[in-house]
């Protein structure tokens, strides 16, 4: 758990300790300033009976402490203020900069599957796990300060009057203020439970909803729910055990309060009306610090959480990314694209059988090579392996004569663009999607792709053109139309070889036939891997290739 929370305060806010460390220091400000506070009162009040006492402790009394009180009183909530102001911004911050840290990271690691492909529970992750960080600081780290603060302070103040009345109050508070952190590891394996079950449960929403249709059209919305219903109650039933935890901590926290409370007052009791003064302040001062204490249960709680939460991001951020960068990469060659592979060996894991035995193919500059196989031949891996999506086990690809093992992935696909199998539409307008591929494209630009991909007519006679919205997942789009678009999206690449994963799929068949015999205007000058499953006719490939048993075999179409 202390390894998990120092990784987060060390790796991801190290950048914002200065903010962190100021707003932690405003908190203790504004809880002193509360201490200050009750203890003038206190002064003020016990100055009638204890002047002697008190000035014999070099502490101000009576009058005088009622005058000092009055200028502080508005500078507290002015504290307070500043206080909330500083940590919430230091917080956002953070966790914000931990919220692209953990998508870079994801973004690394999933194209070849981490294992942790549900989408909900990576929601859950990226959202309730990163959101679950704050707790470190807001509810853990600043009031442990603060309250860290008050106890010392009381300490001091106490022991100037009296050693034994401040070992008496000071010792119980200390206690309260250690307490719920003692309780946290207790808590963590309820903490980790809750933030499991948040992920299935975000999940078991996710998951049917996304693929709503077929969860309809399947009438399994009731084992939809059911499951939903199960991840609902385990994750109660972990919140609850959480929940049992915090209430002990502060059960705890105010039993021990009071018996600082307690221990001042038999203090004064036992020490006849010299102890009056001396106890009545203490009285003041646990009442002020009971309320900087009194977050500390949350604190333990709260940390079990963070904690919960920062184990389970290191352990999707942690996985290695399936191809690793080079750690000297090479320059890409200014130019040249052509594609040789040699003794290619994969396979997507060591307990898979392998896709590739041996491979070897070579797409020269401006050829279009037509690559056909059967379903699960390894067509669409063979387009991974390219992108650097996936690493080869064995052999060698290069491009424009340079290994690819030794160049950047983002170089690589600079050079190569794809459209793949299952090229996804996003939630945004036709345009912002086709300049996915070229951000900077002129409209012109966007409009010559739509036309070779036979689907300018269809975006020119919606009312919104090109500013037409796409829905999740290109929903709002028949899936033939939604198709034509991504082929365009792939065609507007400036990338010299292009890869085109089935592009007439979903397409009707007089459609396909005008595509693929135009490919030549669409793709003029750049290399084509053409992945299909079978050739109609009109492609004109300048190659033609068949995987078979993890080999490329010529073929005549
Ligand atoms: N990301 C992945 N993780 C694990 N195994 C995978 C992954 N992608 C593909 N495979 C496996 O690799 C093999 C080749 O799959 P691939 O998708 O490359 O075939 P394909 O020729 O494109 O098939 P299809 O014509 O059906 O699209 C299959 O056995 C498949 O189960």
């Amino acid at each position: 758990m202390r390894r998990d929370l120092a990784r987060v305060l060390a790796e991801l806010w190290r950048g914002h300790a200065g903010r962190l460390a100021g707003g932690a220091a405003v908190a203790v400000a504004a809880a002193l300033l509360g201490l200050a506070l009750l203890a003038l009162a206190g002064l003020g009040v016990a100055g009638a009976g204890g002047q002697a006492a008190l000035a014999g402790a070099g502490l101000v009394s009576g009058l005088a402490a009622l005058a000092l009180l009055r200028p502080l009183v508005p500078l507290r909530p002015l504290a307070r203020y500043a206080e909330r102001l500083l940590t919430h911004e230091a917080t956002f911050r953070a966790l914000a900069d931990t919220r692209l840290w953990f998508f870079r990271r994801l973004a690394e690691r999933l194209p070849a599957g981490l294992g942790l492909r549900r989408a909900g529970d990576l929601l859950g992750r990226l959202v309730a796990d990163v959101e679950a960080l704050d707790g470190l600081y807001l509810r853990a780290l600043v009031p442990g300060a603060a309250a860290l603060a008050a106890v010392l302070a009381i300490a001091l103040l106490l022991g100037m009057l009296a050693p034994r009345l401040a070992a008496a109050v000071a010792l119980p508070l200390a206690l309260a203020l250690l307490a719920p952190l003692a309780l946290a590891p207790a808590a963590a394996r309820a903490a980790a439970a809750a933030a499991a079950s948040q992920g299935a449960l975000r999940a078991a929403v996710v998951d049917p909803l996304t693929g709503l249709e077929d969860t309809l059209a399947a009438n399994a919305e009731g084992r939809a729910a059911a499951r939903l219903a199960e991840a609902g109650a385990a994750l109660a039933a972990a919140q609850r055990r959480l929940a049992m935890r915090g209430a002990l901590g502060g059960a705890l926290g105010g039993l021990l309060v009071q018996a600082a409370l307690l221990a001042a007052l038999g203090w004064g009791l036992a020490a006849g009306p010299e102890g009056v003064a001396p106890a009545l302040l203490a009285l003041f001062l646990v009442v002020a610090a009971a309320e900087t204490l009194g977050l500390m249960p949350r604190a333990g709680a709260a940390l079990a959480a963070a904690a919960a939460a920062a184990r389970r991001l290191f352990q999707a951020a942690d996985q290695p990314p399936p191809v690793a960068e080079p750690a000297a990469p090479a320059p890409l060659p200014p130019r040249g694209h052509a594609i040789r592979i040699r003794d290619l060996r994969f396979a997507w894991a060591p307990d898979r059988p392998p896709v590739f035995e041996g491979l070897d193919l070579d797409v020269p500059e401006g050829a279009r090579v037509a690559i056909l196989g059967p379903s699960g031949s390894g067509k669409s891996t063979l387009a991974a392996l390219l992108l650097k999506l996936a690493a080869p086990q064995g052999g060698r690809i290069t491009l424009g004569g340079a290994d690819l093992a030794t160049l950047p992935a983002a170089a690589v696909r600079g050079r190569i663009a794809c459209l793949t199998q299952d090229a996804r539409l996003f939630d945004d307008t036709i345009a912002a999607n086709l300049r996915l591929a070229a951000p900077e494209a002129e409209d012109a630009a966007l409009w010559r792709a739509l036309e070779a991909a036979r689907v300018a007519e269809l975006v020119r006679a919606l009312p919104e053109g090109l500013e037409t919205r796409c829905g999740e997942a290109g929903a709002r789009l028949s899936g033939g139309q939604a198709r034509r678009l991504a082929l365009a999206r792939a065609l507007l690449s400036p990338a010299p070889v292009l890869i085109l994963d089935e592009p007439a799929a979903g397409l009707d068949t007089e459609t396909e036939c005008e595509f693929l015999a135009t490919l030549d205007a669409a793709t003029a000058g750049r290399s084509v891997i053409l992945i299909v499953h079978r050739l109609i006719g009109v492609e004109r490939p300048t190659r033609i290739l068949r995987l078979i048993g993890g080999r490329a075999i010529p073929a005549t179409g």
